[in-house]
């Protein structure tokens, strides 16, 4: 804390006033009374002694505000010129700005100033809570970023309670200053602000709403119908998961037990009353996260924003893929409509769906769905492989949707059909159907029987997935383990699993399985699935041979809208966590979609839910998906139809890769036979050497076997392991297997001797084709290695290293070697160019070397001009040079300067799937 006054010209450049606000120096307080309770380690008490106070004063509607402010500037000075975090609190005099303080110490080792608020109403700028402060906390806290200029989207949010809905008023007002992600903790807001949306949509931007257990239960009815809009605005399905995420966790030492499976537990995340002098009343609540937290929140605070993919976030393609013309045989999308229920017909809804064919040349037809409201918003038509109107059979529907599929099935390809929609919709009723008039599920099992190939067999497994946890539904017992990720596709560890004799032996025992499903009776449908239910068929070679191909039928939980189903208490936690796991699902989809449309290879976040987990081979992976949208007539669920409809259209663009049963198996033979040869490798403290015919090849990372999916790490010449130290660290700690080997070569000249090498130790290891990261020269070698061996080498991670610096270093550099600027970005990418400069930057001149290169790269290259970060999207030599090299390889780089360690491990991972 420092001892006496510091004032503003202490404090470089952070610090100034403007018309509407001032700021004044503020005496700090006494270092010891700071400490009092001893609660922070030597790292924080040091890192404290560089905070500076001021009191920002400015006039609002006739009313003087005086509000303390404290600033902490980046270890990393030069690193952190564009980042902010703002900590905001909630109210209560025992509450200021000491709440984030355990916070601050990761937030300047991640490169952010802090900057803490002590918001009027809040603490002990008002001395106490109580008034309304809604008019003007929103105004005042862009004043403050006016004042502090900060207004080129560089601020990120971490707020609690009040300060959370200061935030949301002054984001929904003015978002530029904002960054691209926040974090928001137990908001205890009215009213959801006018423009949060828009604003959120238009930036890409996106917000991290946690919560904790016991916090929902206690609040006003009137903060919890608020908290329900907002939660709502951010998971409501139809926005595809762009919008934000949601995050509970369980209070610690709570008392008995809790019905809510699938938090994070209590010391995910604390909050304890502490002593220190930063509260009026001497005490406040602190803070305080596990590692595990600290590295998810900044993790996601520091990704670069959402891309804003077309107009804007929420709407992507505007049309079905069908409607565009193309043909998607991967993904087929139908829509169901139910008919009117009595509940329905009761309240006169009427019909707002209307169905016509389409002329375009298919048998049969697609067919067009149309909106008909007077709401501007919901009017709309949307082209889909089918449309049943609610007078179609269970039979027809089964005809067009999996009848092919049972074929395909049949044949050796993974399938997955699935039903969507708001809840009460019919999804259950597809999928299984009362016994009179069967689904989908007893439809394809006869079939299946009836065709079966002679040789093969029926294995099934029936799963539940409730609140994040898997639920062998075929078995009492539970504790299944991981989703891991098998020849069959994905399979659940410890699942049960069972061979069948006939149709009806599975039916007796997915009937007997239901019965153990989490249903709960609701307003809008009397027995409601509250988890998503998946039966897995395995046709098997005979004797219970190796897997042939996999079947997945999944029954998904249905969207809601709390406020309209009217419920509390665990169905609010059940439905918020249905939703989250359907937003993740479509966040799944846009970026599939994204990575389409760009051509890029983006990361898809299937890791975000077990939803997704499970699905992955269904959503862009190996197999051939039928989405079955479900929806009502009914006038008053439209809104809900509509974002139902925008869902599956967006879906119609999904493509997946359907291998080839004959070319998968040959690959995975050949991946067989590499195995067999592999030697047993031995790491002692993540370090190690292999013997190669051409000499011991020092080796660092982790290894279990050569079956783990792997990234080998390349650096550059000459180049020692340690400097990919950080990077392996960070790949092991998200569970990545990972290779660092030095090749011998120092030289150019080396490079074939070393691709040999390579070769020589995947052979050694049994690795069939991991994924590269090359840095620097290894980026050279990487790209040499895929060029000579294409079948070994996965995906590649390309960093330019070398050039990413700080405005010191840059300095310095110049100062050792004047001509560094006429230098700078050549050094190993000119191999590219046959090792000469590139004539223009028109990415004409490409050398022979990369001539014919094939294959998917990710470049990662630090957009900075002398030193200081690009702006996004502006266009600088920097970025220009970049595009030239990325070129080269097929792609368009990707601004690496803020990344860390740990956010090219996850690109890396992400990259690799
Ligand atoms: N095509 C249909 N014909 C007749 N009745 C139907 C049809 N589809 C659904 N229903 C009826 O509508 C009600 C709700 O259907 P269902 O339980 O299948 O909805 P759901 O989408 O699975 O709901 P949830 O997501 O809440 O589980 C049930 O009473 C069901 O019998």
């Amino acid at each position: 804390m420092g001892s006496g006054a510091s004032s503003a010209s202490d404090h470089g450049d952070l610090p100034a006033s403007t018309e509407r606000m001032f700021l004044e120096p503020q005496d700090m307080e006494d270092a010891d009374a700071f400490f009092r309770g001893d609660t922070f380690s030597e790292d924080e008490k040091l890192l404290f002694s560089r905070i500076v106070g001021y009191v920002a004063k400015t006039s609002l509607g006739g009313m003087e505000y005086t509000m303390p402010l404290r600033c902490l500037q980046a270890a990393e000075a030069e690193a952190s010129e564009s980042r902010v975090a703002l900590c905001l609190h909630g109210f209560g005099d025992d509450r200021c700005m000491a709440l984030w303080t355990h916070f601050w110490l990761p937030m300047t080792e991640k490169g952010f100033h802090v900057v803490a608020l002590d918001l009027p109403g809040f603490g002990r700028a008002s001395g106490r809570p109580g008034k309304d402060w809604s008019a003007v906390d929103g105004e005042l806290l862009l004043r403050l970023m006016e004042c502090l200029r900060m207004r080129d989207g560089r601020v990120s949010v971490f707020a609690e309670g009040i300060g959370a809905c200061a935030f949301l008023r002054a984001y929904a007002q003015d978002s530029a200053p904002f960054a691209g992600h926040h974090v928001l903790l137990n908001v205890q807001i009215g009213e959801v602000p006018k423009g949060l949306r828009e604003n959120l949509e238009s930036r890409g931007a996106d917000i991290m709403l946690c919560g904790c257990e016991k916090f929902y239960p206690t609040q006003p009815p009137w903060m919890l119908s608020g908290l329900n809009q907002l939660s709502q605005l951010l998971l409501d399905p139809s926005t595809m998961g762009q919008l934000g995420t949601f995050v509970l966790w369980k209070v610690k030492n709570a008392d008995g037990p809790t019905p809510i499976k699938s938090m994070r537990d209590g010391t995910w995340w604390t909050g304890n009353l502490e002593k220190t002098a930063l509260a009026k009343a001497g005490h406040a609540l602190v803070f305080r996260a596990s590692a595990d937290c600290f590295r998810e929140l900044f993790d996601y605070v520091a990704a670069p924003p959402r891309k804003v993919i077309v107009k804007t976030a929420l709407q992507g393609p505007e049309m079905t893929s069908i409607e565009t013309g193309e043909i998607n045989d991967t993904f087929s999308v139908f829509i169901r409509i139910r008919p009117l229920l009595e509940r329905e017909l009761k309240a006169g809804s009427e019909n707002c769906l209307a169905v016509s064919d389409t002329d375009f040349p298919r048998d049969p037809p697609p067919q067009r769905i149309v909106v008909q409201a007077g709401d501007a918003n919901l009017k709309g038509s949307y082209v889909f492989n089918r449309v049943f109107e609610q007078s179609m059979s269970q039979e027809a529907v089964f005809n067009s949707t999996a009848k092919p599929f049972v074929q395909d099935f049949l044949a050796g390809t993974n399938v997955t059909i699935f039903a969507y929609g708001q809840t009460g919709t019919g999804k259950t009723y597809t999928i299984f159907g009362p016994a009179e008039d069967p689904g989908i599920v007893t439809r394809s099992l006869s079939d299946i029987f009836e065709k079966m190939p002679a040789g093969k067999e029926l294995h099934y497994e029936y799963v539940q997935l409730y609140l994040d946890d898997f639920k062998d539904l075929l078995a009492d017992a539970s504790g299944l383990g991981k989703l891991v990720e098998g020849k069959a596709g994905v399979e659940l560890l410890g699942l049960s699993s069972h061979k069948a004799t006939s149709a009806s032996e599975i039916l007796q025992a997915v009937a007997k399985g239901a019965t153990r499903r989490a249903t709960r009776a609701q307003d809008m449908n009397e027995v409601s699935s509250r988890s998503h239910a998946i039966l897995m068929l395995r046709l098997k070679e005979g004797d219970g041979g190796d897997v042939f191909s996999s079947m997945f039928i999944v029954d998904l939980a249905g969207s809601e809208r709390v406020a309209r189903s009217g419920v509390t208490g665990d169905g609010f936690t059940e439905a918020t966590n249905v939703n989250l796991s359907l937003t993740a699902l479509g966040r799944v989809v846009m970026s599939l979609i994204e990575a389409d449309i760009t051509q890029t290879k983006a990361f898809i976040p299937y890791n975000a839910s077990p939803l997704t987990m499970l699905l992955k081979a269904g959503l862009g992976g190996n197999s051939k998906t039928a989405l079955v949208a479900c929806v009502t007539q009914a006038a008053d669920s439209l809104s809900e139809s509509v974002s139902t409809l925008r869902f599956a259209m967006q879906a119609s663009h999904v493509k997946n890769k359907v291998e080839q049963k004959e070319a998968q198996d040959r690959a995975d033979q050949e991946k067989t036979k590499i195995a067999e040869a592999a030697h047993e490798l031995r790491l002692s403290g993540g370090k190690g050497s292999v013997e190669l015919t051409s000499g011991s090849i020092e080796i660092w990372g982790t290894w279990q076997s050569a079956a783990e999916e792997t990234v080998i790490l390349l650096g550059g010449l000459g180049s020692e392991l340690e400097q990919l130290e950080g990077l392996i660290t960070a790949l092991r700690d998200i569970g990545r297997q990972v290779l660092a080997p030095k090749l011998p070569g120092t030289a150019e000249k080396h490079l074939d001797a070393d691709v040999s090498i390579l070769l020589e130790l995947l052979d050694w290891l049994g690795l069939a084709k991991p994924a590269f990261y090359g840095r620097d020269w290894g980026a050279v070698r990487a790209v040499r290695f895929k060029m000579a061996h294409p079948k070994r080498s996965g995906n590649l991670v390309l960093e330019n290293r070398l050039n990413k610096m700080s405005e010191a270093q840059y300095k310095a550099k110049m100062k050792k070697d004047p001509n560094y600027a006429l230098q700078e970005y050549m050094g190993p990418w000119l191999w590219f160019f046959d090792g000469t400069f590139p004539k223009s930057l028109d990415g004409s001149g490409i050398g022979n070397n990369v001539k014919g290169f094939k294959g998917n790269v990710l470049f990662l290259w630090p957009y900075h001009t002398k030193g200081r970060h690009d702006p996004p999207k502006r266009v600088t030599t920097c970025s220009k040079v970049a595009d030239v090299y990325a070129k080269a390889v097929k792609t368009k780089p990707v601004d690496s300067y803020l990344m860390t360690d740990a956010d090219i491990a996850s690109r890396i991972v992400g990259f690799a799937e």
